[in-house]
């Protein structure tokens, strides 16, 4: 299929204005499932990007080794401890316990640095098979673990929003990373269309597409071409999805967002000194500019 098939979307989803009367309970709880040995910063860049795009509570899950530097890197995240491989990666034997923590959230991001491992792969698929009505986000290694996808999700209640840059893109989708970046859209809208997920293919001129209809960011520099950009952007869309944002309106906004953020970053710091720590700080200004719409 062309993307020519598809409807181009140049508006912007509203940013929903906060109740006068709201508490941290109407603005979304989101569930992180992040971070394995050596990338508790993963985790970290998903809950504080999932904080700044303004979700009323956040909690990270991620393996017990790494819980308190997980929970150092934030203080207004809460962090869950689990059972890991002696590794230091998680596996299936946690899968109902986070099932439950699953069921109290509103939205869930998985993926970012859970590592390659086959157990990591199998508590992915569980926790998305068992929780099929909740928005949920999946980047990095989430995607790994779904790879090659087919059509197991196309009648998902709840589409999947599936985060990949182009080489996450070429494993999901059986094709060369080169046509990946030359014919991205094309193949996203296919992707999008076989699988009933919303696809967001990262990189300069981000495409989201749900297979009906394409959006190309225009927000963003090479500044974010750094390690755990797109962790935060996994956070901010989670964000949005719990609170109440459909998916496709969901990947659209946080893409423009996280973009927009990127330069107010690059225009104050500078592209070159860019890291993706300094990204969630940003993002309060590129809300900001949303709220200026209300
Ligand atoms: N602080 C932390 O804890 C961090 C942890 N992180 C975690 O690390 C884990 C591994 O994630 P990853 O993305 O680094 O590895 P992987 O999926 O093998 O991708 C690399 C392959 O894809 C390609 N490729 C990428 N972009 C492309 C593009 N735009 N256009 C074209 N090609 C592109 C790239 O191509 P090449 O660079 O060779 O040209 C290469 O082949 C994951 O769990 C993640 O969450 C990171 O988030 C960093 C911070
Ligand atoms: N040259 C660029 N122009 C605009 N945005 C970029 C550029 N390079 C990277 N980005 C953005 O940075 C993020 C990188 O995500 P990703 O590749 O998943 O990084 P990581 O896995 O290290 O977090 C994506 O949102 C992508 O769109
Ligand atoms: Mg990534």
């Amino acid at each position: 299929m062309s993307d020519a098939a598809a409807t181009p979307v140049f508006e912007l989803p509203r940013m929903p204005r906060r109740a006068a009367d709201g508490h941290k309970g109407t603005y979304g709880q989101v569930l992180a499932v992040a971070g394995s040995r050596g990338m508790a910063g993963a985790a970290v860049l998903v809950g504080r990007g999932a904080l700044r795009a303004g979700a009323g509570l956040v909690r990270v899950a991620c393996p017990a080794e790494v819980q308190p530097t997980v929970a150092a890197g934030h203080p207004c995240y809460m962090t869950v401890p689990l059972r890991q491989h002696v590794d230091g990666t998680l596996g299936a034997g946690v899968a109902a316990e986070l099932i439950e923590l699953g069921r109290a959230a509103n939205a869930i991001a998985i993926g970012p640095g859970l590592g390659q491992a086959d157990d990591a792969a199998a508590l992915v698929k569980a926790v998305l098979r068992e929780l099929p009505r909740t928005p949920t986000v999946v980047d990095a290694d989430g995607l790994n673990a779904l790879a090659p996808l087919g059509d197991d999700f196309r009648d998902r209640p709840m589409p999947l929003v599936l985060t990949p840059h182009p080489g996450e893109f070429a494993r999901l989708a059986g094709v060369a990373t080169h046509d990946a970046v030359a014919r991205r859209a094309e193949l996203a809208v296919g992707f999008a269309w076989k699988t009933g997920a919303v696809v967001l293919v990262k990189g300069p001129g981000t495409v989201v597409t749900d297979g009906r209809r394409v959006y190309r960011n225009t927000t963003g520099n090479p500044g974010m071409a750094t390690g755990g950009s797109g962790d935060v952007l996994t956070g901010v869309v989670a964000a949005l999805l719990a609170r109440g944002l459909s998916p496709f309106d969901a990947a659209v906004l946080g893409a423009w967002v996280h973009g927009r953020a990127g330069d107010i970053a690059a225009a104050a710091i500078g592209q070159t000194g860019l890291t993706a720590a300094d990204l969630p700080d940003y993002l309060s200004a590129a809300f900001r500019e949303l709220e200026a719409r209300w």
